[in-house]
């Protein structure tokens, strides 16, 4: 058994990890870093990365040009392969951090092993994601079922692709794969894209059944059957026959196998319990971040944990984690995009405090001149600051990111109003729902007319 002493013993070289690897090695530390698979994650391997591609594959064809369904995949590989060397081995050892391609496991408070060495550390954090939560449906052991860590490997195309539950990875899928020539149905228990705006994920959902996905709400997947090569998923609303099973009910945080119990570390079904620092709420060296710290899983929140824990583990500084400001956007076209409050969730926090300012994409000239024209935004505003947005249209991804910046600094709508952008493009959307707020206040106001008369009679 050989013995390491080190500063930082990040477990898991996904998303969150490798930042905090490559900053704390970066600023001075000693860091050990273990992963006992693929370097880079879910989000490289199994999550944002190939649904991205494959969504970009979709809309090829889309655009008119045909493409082969294994040639998509093709592409998939390819993306990856560009961006792997960034998260490889190769780089962070470069960069100073000792990598070990092992799964660690807590032995004592303040020991982790892997493989055949025994790691001492200062402090621990654990980045070590989440996976894909099958649930035990009556009859499910009977069939195949794809989860994102199998459904990028398929290379003939499936007939009639089924999906179970509506969230951002059934609908991203749902739409790259009816665009490369699949049936698709969605089987949602609730409503999909339930954590978005519902006003706004209904202009996608219309979009998508256009497009000619079935999109079956309100029908929880009961069992299923198998009959030769058919799968049958029985619903409250009927039973749907498909020829693959994609499950997308959610994700399942890895805790197991790491032996929390003996570093006496509090978890639960969400994960390691942790403070607003990230920190175990039981055992103080030891931090987690991304998806198994308990809250939004994204790969953008696991990079946020990750300065969080640097500034705290590495400078001592009380840095602690807020979700206020933190953005999505689920890439279907049209994207749909959320920072801070929905309206609803605004309406209950602020009641008649709240204004919402809206605009359409079809008053923007650069999504008329594209024909781009479906979407809207809508800012929830309280005592002139904008608490939330939400975004349905093209771009919306990319439009987010003022809101996303005014939220995280405390700005006023007159930040978005004061900044001039050129003409034309759709993040003018965005100054024109600031114009939304500021219109009632300047033109329909008694007193600025009054002023306005008084001013001009005054000037030379
Ligand atoms: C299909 C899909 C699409 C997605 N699309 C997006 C998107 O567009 N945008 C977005 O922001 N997010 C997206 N996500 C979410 C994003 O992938 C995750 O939030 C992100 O990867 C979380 O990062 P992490 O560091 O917490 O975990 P991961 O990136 O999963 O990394 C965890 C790592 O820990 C390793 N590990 C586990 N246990 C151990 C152990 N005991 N010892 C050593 N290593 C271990 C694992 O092998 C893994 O490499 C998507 C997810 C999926 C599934
Ligand atoms: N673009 C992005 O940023 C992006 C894309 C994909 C995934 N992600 C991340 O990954 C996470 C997981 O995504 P997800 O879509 O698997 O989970 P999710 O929890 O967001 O959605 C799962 C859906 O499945 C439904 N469901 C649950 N059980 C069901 C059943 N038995 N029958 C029918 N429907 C059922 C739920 O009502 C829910 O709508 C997301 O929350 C997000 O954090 C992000």
């Amino acid at each position: 058994m050989t013995r390491i002493k080190t500063d930082l013993c990040i477990i898991g070289g996904g998303s969150g990890g490798l930042s905090i690897a490559a900053g704390a090695v970066q600023m001075g530390a000693d860091v050990v870093l273990l992963e006992g698979h693929k370097m880079g994650g879910d989000c490289l391997n199994d999550g944002c990365v190939p649904s991205k591609a494959l969504l970009s594959e979709g809309k090829r064809v889309k655009a008119g040009q045909t493409v082969d369904f294994g040639a998509a995949k093709d592409h998939v590989a390819d993306v990856i392969a560009t961006i792997e060397p960034h998260d490889s081995v190769e780089r962070f050892e470069g960069l100073g951090v000792k990598v070990i391609r092992e799964y660690g496991r807590f032995i004592s408070p303040t020991e982790v092993q892997a493989g055949d060495t025994v790691i001492e550390a200062r402090r621990f954090v654990i980045a070590t994601g989440s996976g894909p939560l099958v649930p035990p449906i009556d009859g499910i052991e009977d069939v195949t079922v794809h989860t994102n860590e199998t459904i990028f490997e398929l290379r003939d195309r499936p007939e009639h692709l089924l999906i179970i539950g509506g969230g951002p990875i059934g609908m991203e899928m749902a739409q790259a794969h009816r665009r490369l020539g699949c049936k698709v149905t969605v089987i949602e228990e609730a409503k999909a894209l339930g954590k978005d705006d519902p006003d706004l994920a209904s202009i996608v959902l219309e979009k998508l059944r256009e497009e000619g996905i079935e999109i079956i709400e309100g029908a929880q997947a009961e069992s299923i059957t198998r009959n030769g090569d058919e799968i049958t998923v029985r619903t409250g609303k009927g039973d749907i026959t498909g020829s693959h099973l994609l499950m997308a009910v959610g994700r399942k945080v890895n805790v197991e196998g790491l032996d929390l119990d003996k570093a006496g570390i509090d978890w639960g079904r969400n994960g390691v319990e942790v403070d607003d620092r990230l920190r175990s709420t039981s055992n103080r060296r030891v931090y987690a971040v991304g998806d198994v710290a308990g809250g939004l899983q994204f790969t953008h929140v696991a990079g946020y944990h990750a300065g969080v824990v640097i500034r705290s583990a590495l400078l001592g500084l009380p840095s602690r984690q807020k979700t206020g400001h933190i953005p999505w956007t689920t890439y279907t076209d049209p994207e749909l995009a959320q920072v801070g409050l929905t309206e609803a969730q605004a309406r209950k926090v602020h009641g008649d405090k709240l204004v919402v300012a809206e605009a359409e994409f079809a008053g923007n000239d650069r999504a008329v001149a594209e024909g781009r024209t479906t979407g809207r935004i809508k800012v929830m505003v309280v005592k002139g600051r904008p608490v939330g947005a939400s975004i349905v249209g093209p771009m919306a991804g990319e439009m987010i990111a003022m809101w996303a910046m005014a939220i995280a600094n405390n700005l006023k709508m007159s930040a978005i109003s004061n900044t001039v952008l050129p003409y034309p493009t759709f993040s003018e959307i965005n100054k024109r729902a600031a114009g939304a707020y500021f219109s009632p206040k300047l033109f329909e106001s008694r007193t600025v007319k009054r002023v306005v008369r008084f001013v001009q009679r005054w000037l030379p």
